[in-house]
């Protein structure tokens, strides 16, 4: 499939200014809105977890985390929500339409989400410095990409629930290579290296910045890019850019916030993880003509796992029959 036909966003009308001039802008964060009771589609949906491995994940004891988040529901107005292709509003049914929102998200659930959501077995492939070493099979695949350190090691273990799949670290620089791995026989999911890691060498850093770029722009089966931006911190110029390079080269692109666990505390100034992620999209929605999808996860508390898979899962089965 062509990377013009490739589905998704209607994406972008292109900037008329830098992206990142936004960021000069006062804040534009609106009133808290009302919250929904959580999607019940969800459920519904995920089938029984079968994975076993060596490093499978211990059952996690949050009992003493702090207010969790994504036990409840923004209500968002229909021009905020991500339609999943193959999917339409029909009059009247705007209410239907916001029931079937994933939790901690914006993308409404549509007919394509099937029971294959879930990882049963994920393997690593190889690892690639080019473009062209990638696999050459033609199974779908999302890739995921951020600053160095926001978490997509961390969040690809997270998906597959195995604690060492990928390597992560403290430091950032870990993921060097187009990193492949293959889920349930039928599709991928990609590690790439971090962008913004100013301590690497600046020959290294010029050579992953070029081969992510060039593997975007290059592969036809890429179904969908995942942005990971660290919903910890507030909104960073390079990761607005990136977005806007995305944007303007129509790579599809589903925005994940990461470290949705970290919760700081008001009275030291820090923004709560909602705040910052309500920032960011106020500061790249007048780019978009259609809100790109976004959704909030911690790799800690797996907050956003079954729902991320939820999204794949409709993302691939519509682009399979497209
Ligand atoms: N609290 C919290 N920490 C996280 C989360 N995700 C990742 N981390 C931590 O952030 C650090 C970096 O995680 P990685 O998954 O290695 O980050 P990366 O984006 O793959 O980094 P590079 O490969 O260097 O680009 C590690 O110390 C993780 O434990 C999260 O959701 N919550
Ligand atoms: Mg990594």
């Amino acid at each position: 499939m062509l990377l013009c036909q490739r589905i998704l966003p209607h994406l972008l009308s292109l900037p008329s200014r830098p992206i990142s001039q936004l960021l000069l802008c006062p804040s534009r964060f609106p009133p808290r809105r009302p919250f929904l009771p959580r999607c019940a589609a969800l459920s519904q949906l995920a089938p029984p977890e079968t994975v076993d491995h060596s490093d499978a994940e211990e059952p996690e004891d949050h009992s003493d985390a702090v207010e969790p988040l994504g036990d409840v529901q923004v209500k968002l107005p229909l021009d905020r929500l991500f339609l999943p292709p193959g999917a339409s509003v029909t009059p009247g049914d705007e209410e239907g339409v916001t029931a079937r929102v994933l939790k901690g998200s914006n993308i409404v659930l549509g007919t394509y989400a099937r029971g294959d959501a879930q990882v049963v077995h994920a393997d690593f492939v190889k690892s690639s410095v080019r473009p062209d070493d990638c696999p050459k099979d033609g199974r779908p695949e999302f890739a995921l990409v951020g600053r160095s350190n926001v978490g997509k090691s961390s969040l690809l273990n997270s998906l597959v629930r195995r604690k060492r799949l990928a390597l992560t670290s403290k430091k950032p620089g870990k993921t060097q290579c187009i990193n492949h791995f293959i889920i349930n026989d039928s599709w991928y999911l990609v590690d790439l290296p971090g962008y913004g890691y100013a301590s690497a060498p600046q020959e290294a850093r010029k050579d992953w910045d070029e081969f992510t770029r060039n593997y975007f722009l290059s592969r036809g089966n890429l179904v969908s890019v995942f942005l990971l931006i660290d919903a910890s911190i507030p909104a960073k110029k390079i990761d607005l850019d990136y977005a806007s390079w995305l944007g303007q080269n129509k790579v599809p692109m589903t925005l994940v916030f990461t470290k949705c666990d970290k919760r700081k505390k008001k009275k030291n100034g820090g923004k709560r993880p909602e705040e910052n992620v309500e920032s960011f999209q106020s500061l790249i929605r007048e780019y978009f003509e259609a809100a790109p999808p976004w959704i909030m996860t911690s790799s800690v508390t797996n907050q956003g796992r079954d729902e991320i898979l939820l999204h794949m899962s409709q993302l691939r089965n519509y682009w399979r029959k497209h």
